[in-house]
């Protein structure tokens, strides 16, 4: 099964391209970090009680008002009131040295049971005999993840105000300097481009989404050409059926780009 790994940053396509991958022609499965990342910190799991018990003494508006819950305190389920997601996002993507400190705390948090969550749907996605599966994860690259990846996919733009723009359009209660702060907090996208086209041809491959939308599915068109010439499904086929060799091909593959991994960090040291 190729792992496609489908990355950029904040507002640059992501879940636009995944739900082009998601409908026909591509029907590939999708796993998206983003929903798991709202799963395991819904009232009632571990992950929820961590962050209430770290940021609630220092952020009086971190779950949301009673009000919105039916006037129950303890929430619509009786587990705890959901979180406050613009409150939380404010304390960590927010800027200056305390968001970082609080991001990372955040990101300790949410992370591993987020990784624990893709190992089950990965093994699901294997089981049903899918020759693909995408997974969408916003840290692809910080993650390590991209390692694992038989393939990386970076939806880029080409300006980080095209970005900021779509990103006040789709949420307008960012203000013009919470939404470049949030562009902002991230690696820039033309860096993730980059560093994908260093994996090689069909293993790292870049979606420019400048245009409109159309564009953009033509974009998709042409990776997808490009991607499936170096990996047909006859031989994902064939690794389904042949575990050992299924095995022997991700070794291979996780240490050519973990090589190729070292080298980007040591230039990028060296810039
Ligand atoms: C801070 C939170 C509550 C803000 O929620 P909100 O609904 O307002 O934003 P949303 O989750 O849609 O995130 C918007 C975008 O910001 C980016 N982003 C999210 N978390 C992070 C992070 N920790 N570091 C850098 N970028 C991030 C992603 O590109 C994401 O698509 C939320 O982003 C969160 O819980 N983040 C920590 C978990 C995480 O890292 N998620 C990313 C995938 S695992
Ligand atoms: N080519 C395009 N032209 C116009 N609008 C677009 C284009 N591509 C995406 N958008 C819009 O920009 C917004 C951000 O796109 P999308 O949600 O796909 O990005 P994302 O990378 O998944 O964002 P996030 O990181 O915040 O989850 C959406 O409202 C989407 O409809």
């Amino acid at each position: 099964m190729l792992l496609f790994g489908l990355t950029g940053s904040i507002a640059t396509g992501k879940s636009t391209v995944s739900s082009i991958l998601r409908d026909p022609p591509y029907n590939l499965p999708v796993i998206d970090a983003d929903v798991l990342a709202r799963k395991v910190v819904e009232p009632g799991t571990p992950g929820y009680a961590a962050i209430v018990s770290h940021f609630a003494p220092s952020t009086p508006d971190l779950l949301v008002p009673a009000a919105e819950c039916g006037g129950r305190e303890d929430g619509p389920g009786g587990l705890g009131r959901p979180l406050n997601r613009p409150a939380l996002g404010r304390r960590v993507f927010g800027g200056g040295d305390a968001t970082v400190k609080d991001r990372k705390v955040l990101n300790g948090i949410v992370h591993p049971a987020v990784r624990r969550e893709i190992y089950k749907a990965m093994l699901r996605a294997y089981l049903r005999g899918n020759w693909a599966v995408v997974l969408d994860i916003p840290l692809l690259f910080e993650s390590g993840w991209e390692r694992l990846c038989g393939t990386v996919l970076v939806v880029a733009v080409s300006e980080p105000e095209v970005q900021t723009r779509r990103l006040r359009e789709r949420d307008p209660h960012l203000s013009e300097e919470d939404a470049r702060n949030r562009v902002m907090s991230q690696v820039d996208v033309r860096e993730k481009a980059e560093h994908a086209l260093r994996r090689g041809p069909g293993a790292g491959v870049v979606v420019w989404n400048d245009g409109d939308k159309e564009d953009l599915k033509k974009e998709v068109e042409r990776v997808m050409k490009e991607v499936q010439a170096r990996s047909p499904k006859w031989w994902a086929w064939l690794l389904l059926v042949c575990p050992p060799l299924a095995g022997v091909t991700a070794l291979m593959s996780f240490l050519k780009m973990w090589r190729i991994q070292r080298q980007w960090e040591q230039e990028k040291k060296r810039e």
